[in-house]
């Protein structure tokens, strides 16, 4: 944090310039920030003590959420979020500059899935014929387009990917619609918070709930458990448990602390309904202001 020197080593899905280290470096200025190629390896480097802290993406205002992350942080991880950083995010065409004057012949758009996706309606009136490359992120696909003069092919990132892997922005702005955000988590083993300050001051309690047996109303009472204490449920979510079809977990974001006797009250009868109840922690929010 700006006000605090922590040396904290922090991983994020890197490399450098992604939106992942924007919103990072925004928040964790003067840390040590570790870049990794995947959010598997991000949540790893924090699970096995490499890092303090990781950073990895988990839901984007147009696509939806990063459910590689949720999953991940279901099935494979013990971890906890200590921070929520929200980032404004703005999608640019970019090429390498020596082919900035062909780059209306391009062969091939370059960037991470959920970007390509932000900027669907765009790519599919302008470039339909235009085969689109996935890459690890939008700055991975920003490294490959400078380290590949010779091919006429663009990416899909931000200012500071094309500032920093020397391209040329050739389109501004193409993701479809104009609010366009994405949620960090960061990601720590211990149970702990980022300092409230420089927050929004909302606290915000995430839980993943497995419900007891295919029972008809489950759901609706767990529902009931939040709604008569008045706890706002600010996201749900279902995800496959991956034992057969049909099988979920929810993943509930409740805006209360889990310390408070309300949210106390809430865990107890959810255990009594029979639930399994895995909470992610309390934590705030984040709102950083880079203009990408
Ligand atoms: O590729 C990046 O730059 C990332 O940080 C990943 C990511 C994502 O997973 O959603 C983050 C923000 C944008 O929504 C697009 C991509």
């Amino acid at each position: 944090m700006t006000e605090q020197h922590w040396e904290k080593r922090i991983a994020y899905l890197g490399p450098e310039a992604s939106f992942t280290y924007l919103a990072t470096k925004a928040i964790f200025p003067t840390e040590w920030l570790v870049p990794c190629a995947t959010i598997p390896e991000c949540i790893e480097a924090v699970a096995d003590g490499k890092v303090d802290l990781a950073v990895v993406p988990m839901e984007n205002a147009l696509e939806g959420s990063v459910t590689l992350t949720l999953d991940y942080l279901f099935h494979e991880a013990i971890l906890y979020v200590t921070g929520e950083l929200q980032l404004k995010i703005q999608q640019h065409l970019m090429v390498n500059k020596a082919q900035k004057d062909h780059w209306e012949s391009i062969k091939g758009v370059y960037s991470h899935p959920h970007a390509l996706a932000q900027c669907h309606k765009y790519l599919f009136y302008r470039f339909s014929h235009v085969p689109l490359q996935q890459t690890t992120s939008t700055a991975a696909a920003a490294k490959y387009v400078s380290e590949n003069p010779n091919e006429c092919i663009a990416a899909v990132g931000n200012a500071a990917a094309a500032e920093k892997y020397d391209l040329e922005i050739v389109q501004p702005n193409i993701h479809d619609f104009h609010f366009n955000h994405t949620r960090f988590f960061v990601l720590s083993k211990q149970n702990i918070r980022l300092p409230q300050e420089l927050s929004d001051g909302q606290a915000k309690t995430t839980f993943m709930i497995t419900l007891p047996t295919d029972r008809s109303g489950a759901l609706h009472q767990v529902l009931s458990v939040f709604a008569w204490r008045q706890l706002n449920l600010s996201k749900i979510e279902s995800r496959p448990l991956k034992t057969g079809l049909g099988d979920y977990f929810f993943m509930i974001d409740v805006l209360a602390d889990e310390k408070e006797p309300m949210m106390r009250g809430a865990m107890e009868e959810l255990a009594a309904l029979g639930c399994k109840v895995k909470s992610l922690g309390t934590y705030f929010t984040y709102l950083t202001s880079d203009e990408s």
